[in-house]
């Protein structure tokens, strides 16, 4: 049995010549595009290369209909990273910067009260320009509704607020952020740039991958992150565009130790580049980082100010010593101090010191035995964290009971 082809006469192959054209024309920009994207939908790129070549041009259509829906889908993910573009919901526009040593952000008497004793009432919050401040307190203190009032995610009531740069410059990391599944994190992170910084090349997006640890899945499609790494991957969308304030809601809540030590470490890093300003239930993090901390208790700021004079101020901090040597001495050398609190005998080898102040207490500590016969076997800090600190000062609040329930 014979095969016969019916070849196109001339003026045939003359009238299809512009669709050949056409087809081979949408096979080239897919090419195009496949290389230079950071990675293709759901399959490999080298897989998608293969479908481009030997399907012509459905391949291609393919191809471009279906980067076109993942992109399109992965556009309504990016306001949620940044602040939105629209005019902020504070009642007083946004000013432009200030003097090197200005306040950032700062608010009067913000509020927001959705009853019952539940929101935030007249906050003057002071974000000092190029700080790591931390806004700690217990759950339902008001952190996420001032950070998403900051963020112009959600309204006031009533108060002003004043931010020093551009909505542009501000980004925002949510608690609990969320993607498209099928996206690969370099791809959340790209349209994170494409949406706040076009401008940008690709570099800043390795950049905000490495710098957020997840350089090495950065092709994996994100559907399958922990939760660890989503916060981190909602970090690296966040810095992509290179903002000069941060508003991060708890970025730690979710990492393990070290996942934790790594996000407040490249947070602290940024002290003076950026200024950030993140929520937190966990003390032990702010104090690690943060130079300037606000105590939120029930919708009111209970103190704002540097770390180290939030424990100064409403602890008297106190060390246990063990020490060698002539113990009773080197406690009346300690009582002669200006700074000493009082500086008790609890053991042969122990002694109970408190100072008036951290500082004080650090520097003249080791001078008293450096001037002294004594050997220093331990010297441990007994309440001179922010945990004592936090909970001396809400010790009247009517936040108590949240606040004890942090605790635990
Ligand atoms: N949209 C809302 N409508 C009514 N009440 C709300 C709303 N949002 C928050 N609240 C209440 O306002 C209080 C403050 O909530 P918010 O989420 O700001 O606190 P938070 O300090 O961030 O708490 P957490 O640490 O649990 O995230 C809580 O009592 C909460 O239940």
């Amino acid at each position: 049995m014979g095969i016969s082809v019916n070849m196109p006469s001339g003026s045939t192959a003359l009238a299809l010549l512009p669709l050949a054209v056409l087809a081979l024309g949408l096979m080239a920009y897919a090419l195009v595009h496949l290389v230079r994207a950071p990675s293709a939908p759901y399959v490999p790129k080298w897989v998608w290369a293969v479908v481009i070549l030997i399907s012509v041009p459905w391949g291609a259509l393919a191809y471009l209909l279906v980067r076109g829906r993942s992109q399109t889908v992965a556009d309504t993910s990016g306001p949620a990273l940044r602040a939105a573009p629209e005019p902020p919901a504070s009642p007083v526009p946004a000013v432009r910067p200030r003097a090197a040593d200005a306040v950032l952000v700062s608010t009067v008497g913000l509020t927001r009260d959705y009853g019952a004793g539940a929101g935030l009432f007249g906050v003057d919050l002071r974000v000092p320009e190029g700080a790591v401040y931390g806004l700690v307190g217990p759950n339902g203190a008001g952190k996420s509704t001032l950070l998403s009032i900051l963020s112009g995610l959600r309204r006031a009531d009533s108060g002003t607020i004043a931010v020093g740069v551009p909505r542009t410059s501000v980004a925002v990391c949510p608690d609990v952020p969320e993607f498209e599944p099928w996206l690969t994190a370099a791809e959340v992170v790209d349209l994170a740039r494409q949406y706040v910084a076009p401008a940008l090349g690709f570099d800043a997006v390795r950049e905000a991958l490495s710098s957020t640890g997840l350089n090495d899945v950065a092709d994996r499609r994100v559907g399958a992150f922990s939760r660890g790494m989503t916060q981190r991957l909602g970090l690296a969308a966040a810095l992509v565009g290179d903002p000069r304030l941060l508003l991060l809601d708890e970025p730690t809540a979710a990492l393990d130790p070290a996942g934790r030590a790594e996000i407040l470490d490249l947070v602290g890093g940024m002290r003076g580049r950026r200024t950030v300003v993140f929520s937190s239930h966990i003390l032990a993090d702010v104090q690690r980082v943060a130079d300037t901390v606000g105590v939120l208790g029930a919708g009111r700021l209970l103190y704002q100010g540097s770390t180290r004079g939030l424990i100064d101020e409403h602890l008297q901090p106190t060390w246990s010593l063990r020490l060698t040597g002539p113990v009773e001495r080197i406690a009346d050398a300690f009582r002669a101090q200006p700074w000493v609190v009082r500086a008790d005998l609890i053991d042969r080898d122990r002694i109970q010191l408190t100072a008036d102040t951290v500082a004080h207490g650090e520097r003249g500590i080791p001078s008293v035995l450096a001037a002294s016969d004594a050997g220093l076997i331990s010297c441990e800090p007994l309440a001179a964290d922010l945990e004592s600190a936090f909970l001396a000062l809400t010790a009247n609040s009517p936040a108590v009971p949240q606040i004890l329930e942090m605790r635990r």
